[in-house]
């Protein structure tokens, strides 16, 4: 079914064509997003409310109103330069480190508020697990980039570090790949075997929402298959927001998918629903490769 935002009738013409949510945009109204009921069912981690960013005088985001489930994987698709990476790193705030940029509005992790004066940024990283498009193992073995995070933390008991260390491992299915040579580097790894250790070193620190850039775009399409492999299996123990290019990358690996386009969020729901049976005409066009 096509889009009725806005359909405010012309007062001349008795039967107004509805805009599309792009038409509505284009006339400068902030049309609200479609977000499908089956979220009111789920469990917030992260909460994001009228969240507006400007990189200087760039508006980049606009009202952004959307929350992350607990235990599931959540991907965010649109078109190049809508604004993923922007709000993926928000929820971090690692656009801190750009001098222009402003923010208005909240966000939440688990209730605590992420963009207050008085929150702890470094600790507040610590909260969450960042997975970047090029792998960046730090240049340390394979044993001490998973358990780097405990390590700073002050945790040096042997036994505690290499339980972590294996259940990590195990739980970023490399396990069996590396567990006869946990001493050799991290940078001796392939690309696909160097993206999973850092998706263990990013578990091994527990936390409660695990951000991934693009995790899979530097890869060939085994250890892409790997990658998605690894974040399907996730879903129930951590909660993933992923940004992603590849709308089959999105189909695979998420349970939820929010559309954005130019800033806004479009619509938000099961992901099977959003490639299946959009509410938006806009979406419908944008999954099926009609624009963007
Ligand atoms: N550091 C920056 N300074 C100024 N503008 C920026 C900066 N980073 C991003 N932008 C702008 O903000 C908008 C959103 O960019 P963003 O990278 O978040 O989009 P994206 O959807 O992740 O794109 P892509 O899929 O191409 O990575 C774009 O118009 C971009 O040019």
């Amino acid at each position: 079914m096509p889009t009725t935002i806005d359909a405010k009738p012309a007062s001349n013409k008795p039967e107004a064509r509805p805009l599309t949510f792009a038409q509505a945009i284009a006339k400068g109204q902030t049309p609200p997003p479609a977000v499908h009921p089956e979220l009111a069912n789920e469990q917030p981690v992260v909460t994001i409310e009228d969240f507006c960013l400007y990189y200087g005088q760039k508006k980049a985001l606009f009202d952004i109103n959307m929350t992350v489930p607990n235990g599931k994987v959540t991907a965010l698709i649109g078109p190049s330069g809508c604004g993923k990476s922007t709000l993926l790193r928000s929820v971090n705030r690692l656009n801190d480190l750009i001098d222009t940029v402003k923010i208005t509005g909240k966000m939440s992790l688990n209730g605590d508020p992420i963009y207050s004066r008085h929150v702890d940024v470094i600790e507040l990283r610590k909260r969450m697990g960042m997975v970047f498009q090029k792998s960046n193992p730090f240049p340390m073995s394979i044993f001490e980039n998973v358990v780097y995070a405990l390590r700073i933390d002050g945790e040096n008991r042997k036994s505690v570090l290499q339980d972590v260390c294996e259940k990590s491992l195990r739980g970023a299915a490399l396990w069996d790949e590396v567990k006869d040579r946990l001493h050799t580097s991290g940078l001796s790894l392939s690309g696909g075997q160097q993206q999973r250790l850092c998706i263990a070193r990013a578990i091994a620190a527990e936390p409660e929402v695990l951000l991934m850039d693009e995790p899979c775009s530097a890869l060939d399409p085994i250890a892409t298959g790997k990658v998605e492999d690894l974040i399907h299996e996730l879903r129930g123990n951590y909660t993933v927001l992923i940004v992603t290019h590849n709308m089959q990358q999105a189909a695979r690996v998420s349970d939820y998918t929010a559309f954005m386009y130019l800033g806004r969020l479009v619509e938000y729901g099961p992901t099977s629903s959003i490639f299946t049976k959009p509410i938006l005409s806009d979406t419908e066009d944008y999954v099926t490769g009609r624009f963007g």
